[in-house]
Protein backbone atom coordinates (compact mmCIF):
# COMPACT_ATOMS: atom_id res chain seq x y z
CA UNK A 1 0.00 0.00 0.00
CA UNK A 2 1.54 3.53 -0.84
CA UNK A 3 0.93 6.41 1.09
CA UNK A 4 0.10 9.90 0.47
CA UNK A 5 -0.20 12.35 4.04
CA UNK A 6 -2.21 15.08 3.18
CA UNK A 7 -0.87 18.62 3.99
CA UNK A 8 -4.24 19.83 4.96
CA UNK A 9 -3.33 18.45 8.25
CA UNK A 10 0.30 20.19 7.81
CA UNK A 11 1.38 23.03 10.56
CA UNK A 12 0.94 25.77 7.51
CA UNK A 13 3.33 28.45 9.09
CA UNK A 14 5.98 25.92 9.24
CA UNK A 15 4.81 24.25 5.70
CA UNK A 16 8.25 23.42 4.05
CA UNK A 17 9.62 21.74 7.37
CA UNK A 18 6.53 19.47 7.67
CA UNK A 19 6.15 18.84 3.92
CA UNK A 20 10.11 17.64 4.29
CA UNK A 21 9.45 15.76 6.90
CA UNK A 22 6.78 13.79 5.76
CA UNK A 23 9.23 12.89 2.44
CA UNK A 24 12.36 12.20 4.54
CA UNK A 25 9.64 10.23 6.65
CA UNK A 26 9.16 7.25 3.98
CA UNK A 27 5.67 8.61 2.50
CA UNK A 28 5.21 7.53 -1.21
CA UNK A 29 3.32 10.60 -2.49
CA UNK A 30 2.48 14.53 -1.00
CA UNK A 31 -1.34 15.12 -1.31
CA UNK A 32 -2.30 18.50 -2.28
CA UNK A 33 -5.98 19.22 -1.89
CA UNK A 34 -6.59 22.59 -3.59
CA UNK A 35 -10.43 23.84 -2.90
CA UNK A 36 -12.51 26.92 -4.29
CA UNK A 37 -14.76 27.84 -1.48
CA UNK A 38 -16.97 27.24 -4.47
CA UNK A 39 -17.20 23.14 -4.94
CA UNK A 40 -16.33 22.75 -1.80
CA UNK A 41 -17.48 25.29 1.22
CA UNK A 42 -13.56 25.81 1.99
CA UNK A 43 -10.62 27.62 0.38
CA UNK A 44 -7.29 26.53 0.38
CA UNK A 45 -3.81 26.97 -1.48
CA UNK A 46 -3.27 27.89 -5.07
CA UNK A 47 0.02 27.84 -7.00
CA UNK A 48 2.26 29.93 -5.37
CA UNK A 49 1.92 28.00 -2.10
CA UNK A 50 2.16 24.66 -3.86
CA UNK A 51 5.17 25.96 -6.07
CA UNK A 52 6.93 26.37 -2.24
CA UNK A 53 5.56 22.48 -1.44
CA UNK A 54 6.80 21.56 -4.62
CA UNK A 55 10.41 22.92 -3.73
CA UNK A 56 10.35 21.36 -0.43
CA UNK A 57 9.18 17.84 -1.28
CA UNK A 58 11.69 15.16 -2.50
CA UNK A 59 8.55 12.45 -3.11
CA UNK A 60 6.13 13.43 -6.35
CA UNK A 61 3.05 15.44 -5.74
CA UNK A 62 -0.55 14.32 -6.04
CA UNK A 63 -3.09 17.31 -6.56
CA UNK A 64 -7.20 16.78 -5.94
CA UNK A 65 -8.79 19.10 -7.45
CA UNK A 66 -11.85 20.48 -5.24
CA UNK A 67 -13.11 23.31 -8.07
CA UNK A 68 -15.53 24.47 -10.37
CA UNK A 69 -13.48 25.19 -13.19
CA UNK A 70 -11.04 22.33 -13.47
CA UNK A 71 -9.72 23.25 -16.90
CA UNK A 72 -8.57 26.53 -15.28
CA UNK A 73 -6.71 25.08 -12.38
CA UNK A 74 -5.09 22.43 -14.70
CA UNK A 75 -3.06 24.87 -16.60
CA UNK A 76 -2.38 26.78 -13.74
CA UNK A 77 -1.09 23.77 -11.79
CA UNK A 78 0.81 21.75 -14.96
CA UNK A 79 3.92 24.01 -14.26
CA UNK A 80 4.64 22.38 -11.21
CA UNK A 81 4.81 18.54 -12.95
CA UNK A 82 2.92 17.20 -10.00
CA UNK A 83 2.83 12.94 -10.76
CA UNK A 84 -1.20 13.14 -10.37
CA UNK A 85 -3.61 15.86 -10.88
CA UNK A 86 -7.41 13.81 -9.48
CA UNK A 87 -10.99 16.22 -10.46
CA UNK A 88 -13.89 15.37 -9.42
CA UNK A 89 -16.39 14.15 -12.24
CA UNK A 90 -19.27 15.60 -10.38
CA UNK A 91 -18.13 18.81 -11.43
CA UNK A 92 -16.73 18.40 -15.23
CA UNK A 93 -18.78 18.36 -17.97
CA UNK A 94 -15.96 16.72 -20.90
CA UNK A 95 -13.90 14.25 -18.52
CA UNK A 96 -12.15 12.51 -21.79
CA UNK A 97 -11.74 16.10 -22.87
CA UNK A 98 -10.05 16.89 -19.68
CA UNK A 99 -7.95 13.73 -18.85
CA UNK A 100 -6.12 14.07 -22.26
CA UNK A 101 -5.08 17.40 -21.67
CA UNK A 102 -3.90 16.85 -18.33
CA UNK A 103 -1.97 13.59 -19.92
CA UNK A 104 -0.67 16.28 -23.09
CA UNK A 105 0.93 18.04 -20.05
CA UNK A 106 2.97 14.43 -19.16
CA UNK A 107 0.82 14.47 -15.76
CA UNK A 108 -1.18 10.95 -14.99
CA UNK A 109 -4.65 12.12 -15.38
CA UNK A 110 -7.28 10.63 -12.56
CA UNK A 111 -11.23 10.79 -11.43
CA UNK A 112 -12.81 11.79 -8.20
CA UNK A 113 -15.76 10.24 -7.13
CA UNK A 114 -17.79 11.86 -4.32
CA UNK A 115 -18.94 9.03 -1.53
CA UNK A 116 -22.31 8.70 -3.63
CA UNK A 117 -21.43 8.51 -6.81
CA UNK A 118 -21.57 4.90 -8.37
CA UNK A 119 -18.23 3.36 -10.14
CA UNK A 120 -19.91 2.32 -13.24
CA UNK A 121 -19.84 6.44 -13.86
CA UNK A 122 -16.52 5.26 -15.21
CA UNK A 123 -17.39 2.22 -17.41
CA UNK A 124 -16.26 4.19 -20.27
CA UNK A 125 -13.22 5.92 -19.39
CA UNK A 126 -11.38 3.92 -17.16
CA UNK A 127 -9.39 2.87 -19.69
CA UNK A 128 -7.95 6.32 -20.10
CA UNK A 129 -7.05 6.63 -16.57
CA UNK A 130 -4.07 5.84 -14.40
CA UNK A 131 -5.46 6.30 -10.90
CA UNK A 132 -9.67 6.33 -9.65
CA UNK A 133 -9.71 8.24 -6.18
CA UNK A 134 -12.76 7.64 -4.08
CA UNK A 135 -13.83 9.43 -1.14
CA UNK A 136 -14.12 7.91 2.10
CA UNK A 137 -15.57 11.37 3.30
CA UNK A 138 -17.61 14.34 1.54
CA UNK A 139 -14.91 16.91 0.62
CA UNK A 140 -14.04 20.21 2.31
CA UNK A 141 -12.34 19.09 5.52
CA UNK A 142 -9.65 16.92 7.14
CA UNK A 143 -10.45 15.19 10.42
CA UNK A 144 -13.63 13.71 9.03
CA UNK A 145 -14.82 10.36 10.06
CA UNK A 146 -14.67 7.40 7.59
CA UNK A 147 -17.50 6.33 5.48
CA UNK A 148 -17.45 2.59 5.27
CA UNK A 149 -19.20 2.07 2.13
CA UNK A 150 -15.96 3.02 0.27
CA UNK A 151 -15.28 -0.47 0.80
CA UNK A 152 -17.71 -2.68 -1.51
CA UNK A 153 -17.43 0.41 -3.79
CA UNK A 154 -13.45 -0.59 -4.17
CA UNK A 155 -14.48 -3.99 -4.44
CA UNK A 156 -16.66 -3.42 -7.05
CA UNK A 157 -13.96 -1.09 -9.05
CA UNK A 158 -11.30 -3.55 -8.66
CA UNK A 159 -13.40 -5.57 -10.42
CA UNK A 160 -13.85 -3.30 -13.17
CA UNK A 161 -10.25 -2.69 -13.68
CA UNK A 162 -9.14 -5.95 -13.86
CA UNK A 163 -11.52 -6.32 -17.13
CA UNK A 164 -11.12 -2.69 -18.44
CA UNK A 165 -7.24 -1.67 -17.26
CA UNK A 166 -5.69 -3.48 -14.56
CA UNK A 167 -3.07 -0.89 -14.52
CA UNK A 168 -4.98 1.90 -12.91
CA UNK A 169 -4.64 2.58 -9.30
CA UNK A 170 -7.36 2.91 -6.65
CA UNK A 171 -6.91 5.74 -4.17
CA UNK A 172 -8.91 6.07 -1.25
CA UNK A 173 -8.76 9.66 0.51
CA UNK A 174 -10.63 10.74 4.09
CA UNK A 175 -11.00 9.02 7.67
CA UNK A 176 -7.93 6.57 6.78
CA UNK A 177 -6.19 5.09 9.69
CA UNK A 178 -4.53 1.97 11.19
CA UNK A 179 -8.39 1.11 12.07
CA UNK A 180 -8.67 0.33 8.38
CA UNK A 181 -6.54 -0.30 6.49
CA UNK A 182 -6.47 -3.65 6.69
CA UNK A 183 -9.95 -3.63 4.92
CA UNK A 184 -8.48 -1.21 2.48
CA UNK A 185 -6.11 -3.13 1.35
CA UNK A 186 -8.29 -6.40 1.01
CA UNK A 187 -10.53 -4.58 -0.60
CA UNK A 188 -8.00 -3.63 -3.67
CA UNK A 189 -7.16 -0.04 -2.87
CA UNK A 190 -3.07 0.45 -4.01
CA UNK A 191 -2.62 4.02 -2.61
CA UNK A 192 -4.66 5.63 0.72
CA UNK A 193 -4.32 9.49 1.94
CA UNK A 194 -4.15 10.17 5.06
CA UNK A 195 -4.23 13.79 6.82
CA UNK A 196 -4.97 13.93 10.58
CA UNK A 197 -3.57 10.07 10.93
CA UNK A 198 -0.08 11.11 9.98
CA UNK A 199 0.09 14.93 10.91
CA UNK A 200 -1.63 14.48 14.81
CA UNK A 201 0.46 10.87 15.15
CA UNK A 202 3.28 11.32 17.43
CA UNK A 203 5.48 9.52 15.59
CA UNK A 204 4.88 10.66 11.78
CA UNK A 205 7.44 7.90 10.14
CA UNK A 206 5.75 5.18 12.68
CA UNK A 207 2.17 6.42 11.60
CA UNK A 208 2.90 6.26 7.51
CA UNK A 209 4.85 3.02 7.85
CA UNK A 210 1.53 1.53 9.47
CA UNK A 211 -0.40 1.84 6.71
CA UNK A 212 2.02 0.56 4.21
CA UNK A 213 0.88 -2.68 4.76
O1 LIG B 1 -9.58 15.71 0.23
C1 LIG B 1 -9.64 15.69 1.44
C2 LIG B 1 -10.77 16.37 2.17
O2 LIG B 1 -11.57 16.99 1.24
C3 LIG B 1 -8.63 14.92 2.17
O3 LIG B 1 -7.43 14.77 1.43
C4 LIG B 1 -8.41 15.19 3.62
O4 LIG B 1 -7.53 16.24 3.83
C5 LIG B 1 -7.91 13.96 4.31
O5 LIG B 1 -7.78 14.22 5.67
P1 LIG B 1 -8.11 13.13 6.79
O6 LIG B 1 -9.54 12.69 6.59
O7 LIG B 1 -7.16 11.99 6.56
O8 LIG B 1 -7.87 13.86 8.06
CO1 LIG C 1 -7.80 14.99 -0.80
Amino acid sequence: MKVAPSILSADFGNLARDVAEICESGCDLVHVDVMDGHFVPNLTIGPVVVSAVAKAATKPLDIHLMVENNTFFVDLFAPLKPEYISFHIEEEKHPHRLIQKIRSYGIKPSIVLNPNTIPEELEYILGDLDMVLLMSVNPGFGGQSFIDTVIPKAMKLDEMRKRLNPKCLIEVDGGVSDQNIKALKDAGVDVVVAGSYVFKHKDRAQAIKSLQI
